[in-house]
């Protein structure tokens, strides 16, 4: 069994799928203290929020504020990693933490479930072996009986670069493409770590090898390092908003300031 695989099955608070779903479809909400959605409309739209830090710009989505503490609350409580550095890393390593998983808002706009969390994975070449439910959720997808997108290579040329590589649409490509349009100014590992943080039969399953360019593979251990606060790293408890406010803050204000675009 791929490692990936036995970690979800092993783990039974994380989002699952169906075991009768047929082609890798649907998603089942998680079980255990994760049952709840990922918490958008309780704690992040609600009225009485207060200076704001990230808003809503144009765009077809309702008129939301992002708070600070809500943030900290949903990002570094229920849904993100436990301060356990083991080595210093820099600032913007928190703030890379902090907005990982922002781009599940995207749920909030209607898109379905299985298009907004999950791991990631190329499309157009086979699914490789440390896919997820890779052998039970596959069978009727349309592309395996395709030629042209059923090999290893599938439609792309041998190193092109995951730059090149169309994945699987979800939170993290979506988030990536906010910091881009937003003008974020963190270095490129930081959003190379967001736009494939879910990408596991990569940085975990060491998958998709063929794809890879050197670029890729000088971001791999930064990938891999942030992945240690990633999944199964939540702090059961809640933070102490009040204090840890200040320095986040300072973070947005430092790379992400003003209002942004969704
Ligand atoms: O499969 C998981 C899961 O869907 C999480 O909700 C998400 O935050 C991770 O990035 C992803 O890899
Ligand atoms: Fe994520």
């Amino acid at each position: 069994m791929p490692s990936r695989q036995r970690r979800a099955s092993e783990r039974p608070t994380q989002t699952r799928v169906s075991p009768s779903s047929a082609a890798g479809g649907q998603v089942l909400p998680p079980r255990g203290r994760m049952q709840r959605p990922i918490g958008w409309k309780g704690a992040v739209v609600g009225p009485g929020l207060q200076q704001p830090c990230l808003g809503w710009g144009a765009g077809p989505g309702p008129p939301l504020a992002l708070s600070p503490a809500s943030l900290l609350i949903l990002c570094l409580g229920p849904c993100s990693p436990q301060p356990t550095l083991s080595i210093p890393l820099p600032d913007w390593f928190h703030l890379v933490g902090l907005l990982h998983d922002l781009g599940k808002v995207l749920a909030l706009f209607g898109e379905p479930q299985w298009a907004v969390v999950g791991d990631t994975f190329p499309v157009g070449c086979r699914p490789q072996a440390s896919v997820v439910f890779r052998d039970s959720t596959f069978q009727d997808n349309p592309d395996l009986q395709d030629p042209r997108y059923s090999t290893e290579l599938g439609m792309y040329q041998p190193h092109c670069g995951l730059n090149r590589v169309l994945m699987s649409w979800g939170h993290d490509e979506y988030m990536y493409q906010v910091m881009k349009f937003n003008k974020f100014s963190l270095p490129p590992e930081a959003f190379y770590m967001i736009r494939f943080h879910s990408f596991y039969p990569w940085h975990t399953g060491s998958d998709y090898q063929q794809l890879c360019s050197q670029q890729d593979l000088a971001m791999l251990p930064w990938v891999q390092e942030f992945n240690k606060f990633d999944l199964y790293t939540k702090c059961p408890d809640l933070p102490d908003v009040d204090k840890l406010r200040p320095y986040y803050q300072g973070l947005i204000d430092k790379y992400c300031p003003g209002i942004l675009s969704w």
